[in-house]
């Protein structure tokens, strides 16, 4: 990025290097296991319709499972899927000892409702980790499945903060994808935590109390600099393709990145940033799925 001056580069979380380094390190993990005997570990991502974003995300997925040493088994279904199609699909997932970890892509069509869909994934292969038994575990404080995104924010920050306690962190979305289990995970870190959404009535003036901001609205730019408390460490998690004057495409996130990077600690980019940190704890996941499976280990070991 030209306008960004090198002590403002040192400030931006390398979302990219971090998630090589896990995808890294799961690769070993996996070699090591095979290596003990033990099967690939398989994971099943399923997408029905045509979305061509959630197509790039998809293949991206597939690649970076196989750079990890597992096998990706792909399933994409048509626009016009019924529930009922879905639901024996991931029946047969469920029972397929080569697979480890099924991954259902959000959003559905309308015919389809993404509640029963994600709970009839059984819970050990849930590596979303969006059915009710993880999602119960992780508001329990009992170890199970976290789902990737939530995990790959927590670990930008470790990145940067090796002690949360006591910090104020302030969540702008409430989403069962990421703004709930996100709170959870920091609620765990021992960080007082806020959550703001559709109905909070001043939103910048409680973003701005964040020592810890973590934006995932889906609204592209709604975070401006004076948003944000000076020296706050900033995670964007939105991730929207916008149209440039010369007719070309490109992402942005929640936070309008150049008035921000002045004011903030520390901040994740767009691209570069969660997005491949979700990829890389989705490979994370499903290796600690399939050490499950292998009864290496009794639970899912998320101690992150
Ligand atoms: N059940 C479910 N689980 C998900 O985790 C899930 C989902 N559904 N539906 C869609 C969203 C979106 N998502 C992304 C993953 C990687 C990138 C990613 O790799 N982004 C790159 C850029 C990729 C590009 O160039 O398009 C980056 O930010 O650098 C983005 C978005 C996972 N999602
Ligand atoms: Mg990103």
């Amino acid at each position: 990025m030209s306008t960004v001056s090198p002590d403002m580069a040192a400030k931006i979380i390398d979302g990219k290097a971090i998630a090589r380094s896990l995808t890294e390190q799961v690769g070993r993990d996996v070699a090591a296991f095979v290596e003990r005997g033990n099967t690939l570990p398989g994971l099943a991502v399923v997408l029905v319709g045509n979305d061509p974003a959630s197509e790039v995300y998809v293949k991206n997925k597939a690649l970076q499972t196989h750079r990890a040493g597992m096998r990706s088994f792909m399933h994409m279904l048509p626009q016009s899927t019924s529930q009922a199609e879905l639901l024996d699909l991931i029946a047969d997932l469920n029972a397929n000892s080569q697979i480890h970890g099924i991954l259902v892509q959000l959003p559905l069509p309308a015919q389809i409702d993404p509640v029963v869909v994600t709970n009839a994934i059984v819970a050990h292969k849930d590596v979303d980790g969006l059915g009710e038994i993880n999602a119960g575990r992780m508001a329990l404080g009992i170890d199970g499945i976290v789902p990737c995104t939530p995990l790959g924010c927590l670990k930008l920050l470790q990145s940067v903060h090796t002690d949360m306690q006591g910090k104020h962190a302030v969540i702008i979305g409430a989403s069962n994808l990421v703004g709930k289990p996100m709170a959870q995970l920091m609620l765990r870190e021992g960080c007082t935590v806020s959550v703001g959404h559709i109905h909070t009535r001043d939103t910048r003036a409680l973003a701005r109390e964040g020592d810890i901001l973590v934006v995932a609205t889906g609204k592209h730019g709604l975070v401006r600099g004076d948003w944000i408390k000076p020296g706050a460490t900033v995670i964007d998690v939105g991730i929207t393709r916008v149209p440039t004057e010369h007719g070309k495409t490109r992402l942005v996130g929640d936070v309008a990145f150049e008035e921000a990077l002045p004011v903030a600690g520390h901040i994740t980019p767009v691209p570069g940033g969660v997005g491949p940190m979700t990829i890389a704890c989705l490979l994370h996941n499903t290796l600690q799925a399939a050490l499950l499976a292998q009864n290496v280990v009794s639970r899912p070991d998320q101690k992150v």
